[in-house]
């Protein structure tokens, strides 16, 4: 039968299979054309073709045009005078020195985790993560493992930048003044959530070796009076006091349910009373069944981590509630956000 002419209901086939065997190739295409950086070069100009790339970069041509094509294909270049382009989707987030760049993440995900990913039934089997070893380093966040002390903070900033936008669009902040930002990383939530709520101050904590670079990026980016930053390890040290707002995002899916419940309790006692939580996080759904986002990120903290794993907002209320914290609320996000799907805010009575 011809395809074009067939007018009844699609037959079940097995479609749907093929995009889910070869996904990884999809993820090729994007880490490869930024190991190019060929949204930076091709931004500002009237565009590339084939044979000016496999000039420009010493490859063949064939490379070139297939590359080119399978990135016109998954809508990250256009085609315009017989010139590849970018689009607005690669202008906005592929080249380097945009706000919200997130390229920074592509890199690190194919760097650390596609290899990591290989071994995944591996990782099934044994319960145990691939990107590190826990028999000689205590967790992932290791100042000793150059991945994770380079690349990680410039990788997570890329992706929570545009994820911090759409959450100071989507919380009514009118409430705090005075943001802690636990696991804060470079400042990029206190960074979008001060830009967009101009009356609040902030505080990141981290790990000394990740806070050292934060307060460079904060004083490079101008943001030094508002925004400053504690180094501490949130499992030995007491939480500073003195907020009126806790902000968790992507932290407590990094650790067991125990030790995600010690942090929430952490934060209580930090917390004076009406202080709030917040967490943001790809939650999953309470049945268990998706959104694909939070669980397919759910198994890279198997292939991550030595206990952590996403759960949903039912999950994190129970905790919440065992931490002592009352009048939850859950958030959608008004905007579609890389690396978390809505927030669940809770008070200290
Ligand atoms: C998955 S990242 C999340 C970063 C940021 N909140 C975001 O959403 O992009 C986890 C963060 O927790 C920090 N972290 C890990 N263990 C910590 C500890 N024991 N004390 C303080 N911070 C820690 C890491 O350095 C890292 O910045």
């Amino acid at each position: 039968m011809n395809n074009t002419s067939y007018t009844g209901v699609q037959p079940l086939t097995p479609a749907p299979l093929m995009a889910m065997a070869d996904g990884f190739r999809v993820a090729k295409v994007l880490a490869t054309a930024l190991e190019f950086d060929l949204f930076t070069k091709v931004s500002g100009t009237g565009g590339i073709t084939p044979a000016e790339l496999a000039g420009k970069e010493g490859i063949a041509e064939r490379p070139a045009r297939l590359l080119l094509t399978a990135c016109a294909s998954l809508g990250l270049l256009g085609k315009r005078d017989g010139r590849y382009v970018n689009t607005e989707l690669s202008e906005e987030f592929l080249v380097r020195g945009k706000r919200y760049f997130f390229g920074d993440l592509v890199t690190f995900t194919d760097r650390r985790e596609y290899d990591a990913w290989g071994r995944l039934g591996e990782a099934v089997r044994t319960n145990r993560p691939t990107t590190w070893d826990p028999e000689t380093e205590e967790t992932l966040f290791d100042p000793q493992d150059e991945e994770m002390a380079e690349l990680f903070p410039k990788a997570a900033h890329s992706g929570a930048v545009f994820t911090a936008r759409a959450m100071a669009l989507s919380i009514d902040f009118g409430a705090y003044r005075r943001l802690l930002d636990v696991g804060g990383g470079l400042g990029s939530f206190c960074g979008e959530l001060c830009a967009h709520h101009p009356h609040l101050k902030a505080t990141v904590y981290d790990l000394p070796f990740v806070t050292d670079k934060a307060e460079r990026r904060l004083a490079e980016a101008g943001l030094g009076d508002r925004i400053d930053a504690i180094g501490g390890d949130f499992f030995a040290d007491d939480l500073p006091t003195g907020y009126d707002a806790i902000l968790m995002t992507n932290i407590l899916h990094d650790w067991s349910e125990e030790q995600g419940a010690q942090l929430l309790r952490k934060c209580h006692t930090a917390l004076g009373s009406g202080g709030a939580v917040i967490i943001g996080e790809a939650f999953l759904d309470d049945e268990g069944t998706g959104p694909v986002a939070g669980a397919v990120a759910g198994l890279n903290m198997l292939v991550e981590t030595a206990e952590g794993a996403n759960r949903s907002r039912a999950e994190y209320e129970a905790m919440l509630s065992a931490a002592g914290f009352t009048d939850i609320r859950r958030v959608g996000f008004a905007l579609d956000a890389p690396l978390a799907n809505g927030a669940l805010i809770a008070h200290k009575p």
